[in-house]
């Protein structure tokens, strides 16, 4: 695995990931997560049904496909928070499918969701508190030596601070984390996610909801935990930021991985726009939802980018 210089301004992407060529289900060099035959029905509907898929250690991959195509189904049973109809993954070499979130989140692979789960009536600091593992204030025998819980207290406490620090939100952390704004508030989770000092950090839609002010603040933080040596999985909708900062792009349709690749080869594959199209091949490309034309539209204006170069 290296990594390249980008251009001028550009993230470092890493390079040379993957085994063979890219093509779904390609093996990686390094790979973190490895998983085979998930499938998830909600009654008739198959939402996931993933062959095989490994993640690169060390490397920032996006999940990207259309609306419904399970990428946040996949997410929530790679951690723990749904149980797949069949399945098995590894994290670090280690089986961990169908074990639940709270067991996974001690291994080292955390995660954000979609809509922040930060507990609004609890201040910035207690949320980051409650990010913190292996806390053993709670068991009878560390319960029967209240210094040593005091002392564990002051370490979580000092991560804490140095966290909100680091993501600028020092100055909240005794406000109720219902007081601060959308983009805030990723900030938020993101930093809690930290405290466990994770070795994976997936993140279900980082840039949803946030402030284009806080926008680039987000990116250099994602782009920051790689530097730190953590992989990132992130599920995103804005393509500009996947090509910014992916190194590696796994694209879902309709439950399945239909490509991988690095952000421009992807974007350039015409599976990926006929599984952005999808169900709507039919359609007047006038009915389709906004989301789904800015999508594909920025698909488009990466080839054309490409081109150029
Ligand atoms: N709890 C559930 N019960 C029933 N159907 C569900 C449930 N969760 C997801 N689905 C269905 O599974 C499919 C995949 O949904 P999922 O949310 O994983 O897609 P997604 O790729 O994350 O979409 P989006 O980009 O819109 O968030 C969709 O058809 C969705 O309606």
């Amino acid at each position: 695995m290296s990594s390249s210089a980008g251009a001028q301004g550009a993230p470092i992407k890493s390079t040379g990931l993957h085994i063979g060529e890219p093509a779904p289900g390609v093996k990686k060099v390094d790979p973190i997560i490895v998983a085979d035959n998930i499938t998830r029905t909600f009654g008739g509907l198959t939402a996931v049904q993933v062959e095989h898929l490994e993640i690169p250690r060390g490397a920032i991959t996006a999940l990207i496909g259309p609306n419904g195509a399970g990428k946040t189904t996949l997410f929530n049973l790679l951690t723990g928070f749904d149980k797949p109809d069949t399945g098995e993954w590894t994290f670090d070499g280690q089986g961990i499918s169908g074990i639940p979130a709270f067991k996974v989140a001690r291994k080292g692979q955390v995660r954000t969701f979609q809509l922040t789960k930060a507990l609004g009536l609890l201040t910035v600091l207690d949320n980051m508190k409650l990010g913190a593992k292996g806390q053993s204030g709670e068991s009878l025998a560390r319960a029967l030596f209240p210094w040593f819980w005091r002392k564990q207290e002051q370490a979580i406490e000092e991560r804490a601070i140095e966290l909100l620090t680091r993501f600028k939100l020092d100055a909240k952390k005794d406000d109720y984390a219902a007081s601060l704004s959308g983009g805030q508030r990723k900030l938020l989770e993101m930093a809690r996610a930290l405290m466990s000092e994770p070795s994976l950090v997936m993140l279900d839609e980082p840039m949803a909801g946030v402030n284009p002010a806080l926008t680039q603040s987000l990116l250099d933080h994602i782009l920051d935990l790689k530097t730190q040596g953590m992989t990132v999985l992130f599920v995103e909708h804005d393509m500009h930021m996947v090509r910014h900062i992916a190194d590696w792009v796994v694209v879902m349709a309709e439950g399945r991985v239909v490509a991988e690749g690095d952000p421009h080869e992807v974007m350039a594959n015409p599976a990926v726009i006929d599984a952005y199209l999808g169900s709507h091949h039919d359609e007047d490309l006038g009915n389709l939802d906004t989301g789904v034309m800015t999508a594909i539209k920025e698909l488009a204006d990466d080839d054309a980018d490409d081109d150029k170069h």
